[in-house]
């Protein structure tokens, strides 16, 4: 057969261009392969860089408490990490305890709590200077008590890392609003907490500062995403903290490590100078709250933080004081309760917690109605996955670029990372069989348009009323519903946020209530 003349061969091609060719392709091959090996390193650095800051500051941590126990070796340490909040502000102001006895002891202790369990991403050392200062916040309601505040609360000159390497390096100008209302209130923030890479995650684990674990047993996860404030709370390191929460990142990690969470209403307590993975997103919005070892700290902590300082300093937060008349009044309640939403089933355990709670409820003389959330399934895929991820995830992922991806987080991010057309594709295979797993597919692509976001903040707008509708026609006055828990095995909270079915457990727990 005769050739056309634009076939030719290998064989026939210029032995030069061939020569070029190949030396071009073998030098891109290396460019890439340098570029990945300059990136690894670049990687690296910055991981050790993040660990051994953290590192040095417990070392300086450990060895000014060395200093102090020398100087004072009568101080009752043991006694004073046992007291509870009430017993240490009554203590500091009446004088019979020093704010510098109780930050080392503290210190100390959360020091130890480190150790065991790996919950510290940074020591305040300046909290040791603030002392130097501190009578003159004699009169605030916290005058002299330690805390611990989540890695993403801004505390000048120290990172605020969210477990993503993007954000090594950044260290806050200034204390954001939280934190200087309570230093005002004579609070001495001291350690900062970890938390699971992104924060969009009820793990406790990052590749800056590794795994945390729960203090009541090493196998298990603290929770997330305030699980270093969860485990160092519960193992008796600190004794109030301050953490984040959009979908349970407070209420989790408090059930898991068996203490107390209060979620505020999202913007009742400032969010001006904490960090994100995904800034801007407003369908479901963040809190900040506290966490301790019982009621009467919460209470205290809000107290505190709803003050004029905060409303001046953030004049987006709404005036009002904390209400102590509603706080200590003793009416009978009208409580709404589910049990079961039909859709996530509380394990064995938590439902013998719900139970018990209530029938001690009810001996108390308070009326139990039962609730039942609207259009859970609707609100899980389309208000809640959709509003948080309505961006398709570019801006989480854009945040996890340039360094690994956490194990806690892998199975997670893996449907993020599909193309669009898969995920819609999947979805629309999947929806006879697995319509769960559908759905939440196709809520992972996000908003088409911004029509379409329009449409779905106006969805949330009006589940809320519906939801508020329903609560009201009640006349209820609180809910009690029972809490994820107890406390998964490592790793495995990335699986559960993508198979959305219960977790088995076999773990007898006691009564962790998320108020
Ligand atoms: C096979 C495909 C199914 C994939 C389904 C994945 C659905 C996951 C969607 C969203 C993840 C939601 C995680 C929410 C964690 C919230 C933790 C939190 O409150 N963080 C906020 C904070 O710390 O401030």
């Amino acid at each position: 057969m005769e050739r056309t003349n634009t076939e030719f061969s290998l064989s026939e091609m210029d032995p030069t261009f061939m020569s070029v060719l190949a030396a071009t392709a073998c030098g891109g091959a290396a460019l890439v392969l340098f570029m990945r090996y300059c990136n690894r390193q670049r990687m690296k650095v910055k991981i050790r860089k993040a660990r051994s800051r953290r590192d040095a500051s417990v070392q300086q941590a450990e060895q000014a408490v060395q200093q102090f126990s020398t100087t004072k070796p009568d101080a009752e340490n043991a006694r004073i990490v046992s007291l509870s909040l009430t017993e240490l502000t009554k203590r500091l102001q009446e004088g019979s305890l020093s704010p510098e006895e109780a930050l080392h002891a503290y210190m100390e202790k959360a020091l130890e709590v480190n150790k065991r369990l790996n919950c510290a991403t940074d020591i305040l050392l300046e909290s040791r200077e603030q002392l130097s200062n501190i009578e003159n916040c004699r009169d605030g309601l916290l005058y002299g008590v330690p805390i611990s505040i989540k890695d993403n609360v801004g505390y000048k000159g120290h990172d605020s890392t969210c477990g993503v390497l993007c954000k090594v390096d950044e260290p806050a100008e200034e204390d954001c609003v939280v934190v200087t209302v309570l230093k005002r209130q004579g609070a001495i923030p001291f350690i900062k907490t970890n938390i699971p890479q992104g924060l969009l995650n009820y793990d406790c684990s990052n590749p800056l500062f590794g795994q945390s674990l729960n203090p009541h047993n090493l196998q298990k996860t603290p929770g997330g995403s305030s699980g270093g404030e969860g485990a160092l709370i519960g193992g008796g390191g600190s004794i109030l903290g301050i953490g984040t929460d959009i979908g349970g990142s407070i209420r989790i990690p408090s059930s898991f490590c068996g203490i107390c969470g209060f979620k505020p209403t999202s913007n009742r307590i400032s969010l001006r100078g904490l960090s994100s993975c995904c800034r801007g997103q407003k369908s479901v919005l963040s809190a900040v709250g506290p966490m301790a070892r019982d009621v009467d700290s919460l209470a205290l902590c809000m107290k505190a933080l709803l003050c004029e300082d905060m409303f001046a300093l953030d004049p987006t937060v709404p005036p009002m004081p904390f209400d102590d008349k509603a706080y200590l009044s003793t009416k009978r309640l009208r409580i709404g309760y589910c049990e079961n939403d039909g859709y996530l089933m509380p394990s064995p355990s938590m439902s013998r917690a719900f139970r018990e709670t209530r029938e001690l409820l009810e001996k108390a003389g308070h009326t139990f109605v039962p609730f039942t959330p609207p259009r859970i399934a609707y609100a899980m895929h389309e208000l809640i996955v959709k509003g948080l991820l309505a961006d398709g995830a570019e801006t989480l992922l854009s945040n996890l670029k340039g360094g690994p991806v956490d194990p806690c987080l892998m199975a997670q991010i893996i449907p993020y990372r599909l193309p669009h057309w898969l995920k819609k594709t999947l979805s629309v295979i999947l929806r006879p069989i697995l319509p769960r797993i559908s759905a939440s597919l196709s809520a992972l692509c996000g908003v088409s348009s911004v029509p379409d976001l329009w449409r779905q903040h106006a969805s949330v707008e009006d589940y809320t009323h519906e939801f508020i509708s329903e609560w009201q026609r009640l006349k209820m006055d609180v809910l009690l519903c029972p809490m994820l828990g107890p406390a998964f095995n490592l790793n495995y909270c990335g699986k559960l946020t993508c198979t959305v079915h219960p977790p088995p457990s076999t773990v007898p727990v006691d009564l962790f209530l998320s108020v």
